[in-house]
């Protein structure tokens, strides 16, 4: 298992380059289960979780080529499919898992996904998912820890699901995602009312209409549907939009740490709130097109915030930013409304010498002037980035164990901290044995 060495107190400067959105490659991966056609998909980030979708696609028979030259560029041909099914050992090691399951029963008819459980952050349940194929017409046993799923037999006896207006009980961005893809290809109109708004559904509506899906409203509460027959490749591929978590992570690594970072291949436009809030705690941000330039001269000032759907502050950024609040003066109140236990990061961020009280939902955090270096242990993706931030600026060696959980979701994210100065290493077991 490999662990993350931080010898904290470096000032970070220079440049690097944001990969393309985990959370926008795993559906658009999942959408090429939509059509015989191959889609090129670009700017693919090179994670854990990107290889655990391919295998899983790969196990349903999808072709993939991805090559050592341009590991970015994905080709995914599923023209002929060997399964519908996604059994748990491919599954339990992640939830996104879930988005076959959409594109599977709308394209075959038919599909049996493993549930893919709760997790550190919170149950997780998929409920939604299922209410809303049931609208369309499914049929859905859970059985034996596995979603059955079977679309209805239409005139011509062809298995396919039927166009349903859909109104989901909370915004869920995962299950507006397999949803949509459901939708475009059954048969008449979708309306999915209380959609999710977060830039990876608008990303992956527009590689669905590339497809010759016909979608309206994406990145609006209402998104309206109107099946198709088929879809076919999307012309010239489509590039993934740049990650906003990814970005935001290293905005706060230099709020906390101090310099002057330019982020390149950026969307400032898909972080208004996290940016606001750091320039709220006194750092100064200049964005243009596709850059950001986060400077951070002085000891960030603690700002409270609250967790919300987007445009609001995204779950996915809260851990980082209380570590930015820890070492930050004053102190600050952090609401999470998203998960209910969002907070696995606490006790180790006090591990490193943070003053944080949880009260239920919310976490007070009064700043400290100087963190000290420990040993401390990643519990789940955004928590890990938490700890490297606080390693970051914390006296001494800190030591992050089980990075698996952040290379789940980052790209060699301490490559990119040494190339703008960070002094941290990546350590495997054998070799610290
Ligand atoms: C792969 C991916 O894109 N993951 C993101 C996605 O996760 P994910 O799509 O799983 O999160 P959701 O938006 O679905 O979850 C929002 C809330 O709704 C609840 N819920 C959701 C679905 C359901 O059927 N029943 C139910 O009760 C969840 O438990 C949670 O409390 O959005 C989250 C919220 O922005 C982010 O933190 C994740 O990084
Ligand atoms: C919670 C996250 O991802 P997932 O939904 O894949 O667990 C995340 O990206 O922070």
């Amino acid at each position: 298992m490999d662990k993350l060495l931080i010898r904290g107190g470096r000032r970070l400067a220079g440049e690097l380059t944001i990969a393309g959105a985990k959370n926008a490659a795993l559906p658009e991966l999942c959408a090429s289960l939509l059509t015989a056609e191959p889609t090129i998909l670009r700017n693919v980030p090179k994670l854990q979780d990107v290889a655990t979708t391919l295998k899983l696609l790969r196990h349903l028979g999808v072709q993939v080529e991805r090559t050592e030259a341009d590991p970015h560029t994905v080709t995914l041909d599923a023209s002929h499919i060997s399964s519908t099914k996604a059994p748990y050992e491919l599954v339990k090691t992640m939830r996104a898992s879930i988005l076959v399951l959409g594109p599977l029963l709308a394209r075959f008819g038919t599909a049996t996904v493993s549930l893919p459980g709760g997790c550190a952050i919170g149950s997780r349940p998929v409920d939604q998912h299922i209410k809303g194929l049931q609208a369309m017409g499914a049929e859905i046993v859970v059985e034996h820890g596995y979603i059955e799923a079977k679309a209805p037999l239409n005139a011509q006896g062809q298995r396919r699901l039927r166009g349903a207006r859909i109104t989901t009980d909370m915004v869920t961005v995962t299950g507006t995602e397999n949803l949509m893809m459901a939708a475009v290809l059954a048969e008449g109109e979708t309306v999915l009312e209380n959609a999710a708004q977060e830039p990876e559904i608008p990303d992956l509506a527009e590689l669905l209409i590339a497809m010759g899906a016909r979608i309206e409203g994406h990145g609006t509460h209402r998104i309206v549907i109107q099946g198709v027959d088929r879809l076919h490749a999307p012309a010239g591929g489509h590039r993934i939009i740049p990650d906003r978590i990814e970005t935001g992570t290293f905005l706060c690594a230099v709020a906390a740490a101090g310099g002057d970072v330019v982020l390149r291949q950026a969307q400032a436009r898909h972080l208004d709130a996290v940016i606001d809030k750091l320039r709220e705690a006194g750092v100064t941000i200049t964005t243009g097109d596709d850059w950001i330039r986060v400077q951070a001269e002085r000891r960030p000032t603690a700002v409270s915030f609250r967790t919300s759907e987007y445009p609001a502050f995204p779950t996915d950024m809260q851990a980082q930013f209380m570590a930015v609040n820890c070492v930050a003066e004053g102190a600050a109140k952090i609401s999470e409304t998203i998960f209910e236990n969002r907070f696995m990061h606490v006790n180790e961020l006090i591990r490193l010498g943070a003053k944080i009280e949880v009260d239920g939902h919310s976490a007070m955090v009064t700043g400290v002037e100087r963190l000290s270096g420990a040993t401390v242990m990643a519990t789940d993706l955004r928590a890990s980035a938490s700890l490297v931030i606080a390693g970051l600026v914390a006296d001494g060696t800190t030591t992050v164990d089980r990075i698996y959980h952040l290379d789940r979701g980052y790209d060699r994210m301490e490559a990119k901290l040494r190339s703008i100065g960070a002094d941290i290493e990546r350590v495997s077991e054998r070799a610290s044995a």
